[in-house]
């Protein structure tokens, strides 16, 4: 038997890193997925076919009768370790010892701060409890998919697994999640085309953090309750358009702090900038940063944002909200 199964990728509109210290952020699922097939082997062995991942340094030397491969094949199976502890999780949930073969097809640019680690975990996930006929809920799955990042990353809040095998649009405080009523996001991806590893900025962040905590207790507070605030607006009774502008208002705050935790980069702040003065109502990182992506709020003004990204160096990407979490795409014989 074969099952195919798809995880989204998520944008986190307020209170990443924040996060991590036990504050509330707000994430939605958006239309860009990875999809992992996975089928039993019965060597035994575990067999993981990353088609969309590219480790750098693949270097050959040849003389006339040799080749030597100098690659170092420790950093290729660091990048697989997401895969590998997802079906481990699951092998050891379902007891049982077998062999499994998963293949894996992304959407999500890798390291740019839209949860493609989430993303594959939970496909993966997904996939491989399928196969073994594990009956497990989105929320099981999404758990397991916290373990996974804690295992790889050392730390992780666990909100890019649970917005991924849930979908929507969620708030997230320590470990429980509420859906928030569903609303168009007129929202422009700008992605800088380097990528940030969370592992490293989540740890820089924490050196940071334990250096000057006068400094840092004080800016981690006001981003949780900036997302309060972003929570009251986003369930308000209120006008779209004030809402929208109020809620531009926060994410300009937000991006603010975030740079003030170190996360920007020089190209993030153009993107930013970029937007904004193209009539964005508000634009920040999206993600742990250090590269990757920044998101703006723009209605009605989608089209110019997304040329003044192009303008600024970056990749601007129209996305939506995906209603959808984790999908069973297919099982077959
Ligand atoms: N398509 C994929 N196949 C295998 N591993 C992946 C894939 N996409 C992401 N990953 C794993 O996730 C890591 C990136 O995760 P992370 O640093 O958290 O950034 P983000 O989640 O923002 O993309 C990659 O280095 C790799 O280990
Ligand atoms: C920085 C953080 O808040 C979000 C990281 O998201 P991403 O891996 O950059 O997509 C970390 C976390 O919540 O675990
Ligand atoms: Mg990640």
């Amino acid at each position: 038997m074969r099952v195919l199964a798809s995880a989204p990728a998520k944008v986190i509109l307020f209170g990443e890193h924040s996060v991590v210290y036990g504050k509330p952020a707000i994430a939605a699922a958006i239309d860009l997925r990875t999809f992992v097939e996975a089928e039993l082997r019965d060597d035994g062995r575990i067999r993981i076919e990353a088609h969309d991942i590219k480790v750098p340094g693949l270097t050959v030397s040849f003389s006339e009768s040799e080749i030597y491969f100098e690659t170092d094949y420790g950093k290729a199976a660091e990048v697989l370790s997401y895969v590998r502890e997802a079906i481990n999780l699951v092998l050891e949930e379902a007891g049982k010892k077998t062999g499994v073969k998963v293949s894996i097809t992304s959407q999500i640019p890798v390291g740019a701060g839209l949860g493609s680690s989430a993303a594959v975990a939970i496909a993966t996930i997904g996939a491989v409890a399928k196969l073994l006929g594990l009956e497990l809920t989105r929320e099981e799955i999404a758990k397991l998919g916290h373990k996974v990042e804690l295992l790889v990353q050392g730390a992780s809040s666990g909100i890019d697994p649970t917005v991924s095998a849930i979908g929507g649009f969620i708030y997230y405080e320590k470990g429980r999640f509420e859906n928030l009523p569903f609303m168009e996001l007129p929202i422009v991806v700008g992605y800088t085309g380097s990528s940030g590893p969370t592992k490293e900025l989540v740890a820089m962040v924490r050196r940071r953090y334990e250096d000057m905590p006068e400094l840092m207790v004080p800016i981690i507070e006001a981003m949780g309750k900036l997302v309060e605030k972003a929570r009251d607006l986003i369930t308000a009774e209120l006008d779209e358009e004030e809402k929208l502008r109020k809620l531009g208002e926060l994410m300009n705050i937000n991006h603010g702090l975030l740079d003030a935790l170190g996360v920007s980069t020089k190209k993030l702040s153009e993107l930013v900038y970029a937007a904004r003065t193209a009539g964005a109502l508000g634009a920040k990182i999206t993600g742990a940063g250090g590269g990757g992506c920044m998101y703006a709020l723009a209605p009605g003004k989608q089209s110019e944002v997304a040329t003044a990204i192009t303008i600024a160096g970056g990749t601007p990407m129209v996305t939506q909200i995906s209603r959808e979490g984790l999908r069973v795409e297919a099982t077959m014989p």
